[in-house]
């Protein structure tokens, strides 16, 4: 699962273009909410308590009945507790057969009655641990159906967030905090409902059955030890909150510096760097030593006060009992009911330590998480929005103003249109705001100012699902799945047979690789599609976006791996394929420009030509002429490169390999 969480939040950006965000209504736990306390409480006074009761927010629902929406999950805790009450009764039981076992053993009239009371001292243990037992099959029920809803939650509002939320965080220590966070509140649940609200309903029971069978004296020393020792933990749990801090934070680092290493193996080996991964990964992990023996110092040291207190509390019952029953005023019996009731309910106060420390532990596991349900997406459908009405895909850019923040400004004042159906290059010095464009299109940014239209709808005023549907990304980086080969091209796609999968692989020069893989489609590609060459991920990328329902793509850079053979292979493919589609391609390989119906040629100081490449080229006083005559005598990375048939209409310009007496002259001329 947390496998399947890293690979989506990899992809996360791209995975977008696909339309794919889950659906998922989230807030379906809790039917009220009831924030006042915590708006009230300034966070960074009481950072601590806010997040434990923010925690206790989080996990209302699964302790209280009835405030689950799910009818099933309220069944089942007011199931828990009708299990804790049976559980109970049977445990004050046990003492009070005992107390009159014994009594009626020091008495020789009713010494035959004692069996039975010794028995149904038996009797009672045996109820309270089968009902024990039945609580807490079903409070593992209740924790795996809140781990789930917290998780799904969580992973909805972690693809609602905005890139810039994704490029700004590191993933994988996103997905750390994440997934301890996630395990630190199951088990805050299991605590809160195994441990605290039977320990509460113990002090309260005890304390009545202590006052009533043993008088006030018991009761007050009772509660006197139970406050002290409490007092003790707390207090000295509080002051080790630092050191258990610091602790979880070498373990994180531990846990990053690993990961990290690990998936940048390739350039850990390319610099020898393993000397220096090795040596700061024990630097860590000798603080990490170091400060767990410091918590296990101070652990030691609570352990010991803690039962100073206990057995403090439980040799003055004694004498006190001891005192009353050679007064008459008590009986054996009484005494073994209040130590054994004494016995039965400060054990769990051992626990309470541990437990208390787990709570502030998960607190600060927890405080990440909150802060990342807490980051509001910027992007979001308006109240007004409405569903997107395609018209054939023309896209317009009107006064656009963008930049990615306040300082700088990459696009500005922008007014451009890619009419529909068209094949359209956009071509510009590298930098310019190419890709930024796609993003403004896909909305995964506002402009500062202007607006995208899609045939004359402002995207801002439609619903985002409603538009993106409409719209294929093929991204500079192509990105796979860890999964088949076959469902990575369907990935997106709704009624595509696998006939339509094979023409499109065909024409894209991928069929025959694929079927001399052992298991043909069904091929797993590997991590990051690691299996296949980049300019094989780049032809599959390209593939899934042909095969998507969508009416308009967006490639960037499509061909960038491809050899010139591919590559033409590739154009004559969307050429084929892309029937009355939009799409905008670009490119810095000029020469595929001759494909396309039109290019856009833009600059950085906002000057823009628009029209067909040969009629651009020919031109010869346009600057995309001269950009055009650059890329002829610059590009060497194309063997073929660079001249072409500047023929009008066709399509299968080919670029001439530049003679090099013809390319000096060019430069010649230049100077
Ligand atoms: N997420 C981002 N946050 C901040 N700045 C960004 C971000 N993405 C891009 N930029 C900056 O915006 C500018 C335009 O980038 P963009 O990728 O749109 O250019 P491009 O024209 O597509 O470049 P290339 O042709 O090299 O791919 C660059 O200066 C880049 O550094």
């Amino acid at each position: 699962m947390i496998r399947q969480g890293q690979k989506t939040l990899n992809n996360i950006t791209k995975f977008r273009s696909f339309s794919q965000l889950p659906q998922y209504n989230f807030n379906v736990q809790s039917k009220k909410e009831d924030l006042s306390l915590l708006e009230k409480m300034d966070p960074r006074k009481n950072k601590d308590l806010a997040t434990k009761l923010r925690i206790l927010q989080y996990i209302k629902p699964y302790i209280i009945p009835f405030y689950h929406q799910d009818k099933e999950i309220n069944k089942t805790i007011l199931k828990s507790y009708g299990y804790m009450f049976l559980s109970k009764s049977f445990f004050y039981a046990g003492p009070i057969s005992l107390k009159y076992a014994i009594n009626y053993l020091a008495s020789a009239s009713l010494i035959s009655q004692a069996p039975m009371f010794i028995l149904g001292y038996g009797l009672c243990y045996s109820a309270y641990v089968f009902f024990e037992g039945q609580r807490n099959k079903i409070l593992a029920n209740i924790s795996q159906n809140a781990l789930r809803e917290i998780s799904q939650q969580t992973y909805e509002h972690l693809l609602k967030l905005d890139p810039s939320f994704h490029f700004g965080e590191s993933q994988r220590q996103t997905i750390f905090d994440i997934t301890k966070a996630q395990k630190a509140i199951e088990s805050n649940l299991k605590s809160v409902s195994s441990f605290f609200i039977p320990f509460i309903s113990d002090v309260v029971l005890s304390s009545v059955f202590l006052l009533y069978h043993c008088g006030p004296f018991v009761f007050l020393s009772f509660l006197m030890t139970y406050g002290g020792y409490i007092w003790f933990t707390f207090d000295l749990t509080n002051s080790r909150r630092k050191g258990m801090g610091l602790q979880k934070k070498y373990e994180r680092l531990a846990d990053f510096t690993l990961s990290e290493t690990l998936s940048n193996y390739y350039n850990v080996k390319y610099y020898s760097a393993e000397k220096f991964e090795i040596n700061r990964y024990t630097s860590i992990l000798e603080n990490y030593k170091n400060q767990t023996i410091e918590n296990q110092r101070t652990l030691a040291q609570l352990n010991s006060g803690q039962r100073f207190v206990f057995s403090i509390g439980l040799t003055s019952n004694m004498i006190y009992g001891a005192y009353k029953v050679q007064k008459g005023l008590m009986t054996a019996g009484d005494i073994v009911l209040m130590q054994s009731l004494m016995m039965q309910v400060l054990q769990p106060l051992f626990f309470l330590g541990v437990q208390w420390r787990e709570w502030t532990n998960s607190a600060l596991d927890i405080q990440r998480l909150f802060k990342i349900m807490d980051t509001k997406p910027k992007i979001q459908d308006s109240p007004n929005a409405v569903d997107f009405v395609y018209k054939g895909g023309e896209i317009e850019f009107s006064n656009i103003k963008f930049g990615y923040s306040n300082d700088k400004v990459i696009i500005d004042n922008m007014n451009v249109t890619f009419g529909k159906g068209k094949w359209i290059s956009l071509v510009g010095e590298s930098g310019l705001g190419k890709t930024t464009m796609f993003n403004l299109i896909f909305r995964l940014y506002d402009p500062q100012q202007g607006s995208v239209l899609i045939d004359g709808q402002d995207i801002k005023n439609l619903k985002m699902e409603s538009f993106r549907s409409k719209i294929c990304v093929v991204s500079q980086n192509p990105y796979l799945f860890n999964d088949t080969v076959m469902s990575n091209l369907l990935y997106g796609s709704k009624n595509k047979k696998q006939e339509d999968v094979i023409e499109v692989c065909k024409k894209l020069n991928l069929h025959d690789l694929f079927m001399s893989l052992p298991q043909g489609y069904q091929t797993l590609v590997g991590e990051q599609g690691n299996k296949f060459s980049g300019g094989e991920k780049q032809r599959i990328s390209i593939a899934r976006c042909l095969l998507n329902d969508a009416q308009i793509i967006l490639l960037d850079e499509p061909t960038s791996s491809l050899d010139s053979i591919n590559e033409d292979r590739v154009m004559k493919a969307i050429e084929q394929l892309r029937k009355d589609k939009t799409i905008i391609m670009i490119t810095h390989r000029l020469h595929l420009n001759s494909y396309t119906n039109e290019v856009i040629y833009l600059t950085k100081d906002g000057y823009k030509e628009q029209g067909k490449h040969s009629h651009l080229i020919q031109e010869k006083n346009t600057r995309y002429s001269k950009f055009w005559d650059n890329f002829v005598v610059l590009d060497h990375s194309d063997t073929n490169s660079v001249k072409v048939d500047q023929s009008e209409n066709s399509l299968n310009e080919k670029p001439q390999k530049k003679q090099n007496g013809q390319k000096e002259e060019e430069e010649e001329k230049m100077e």
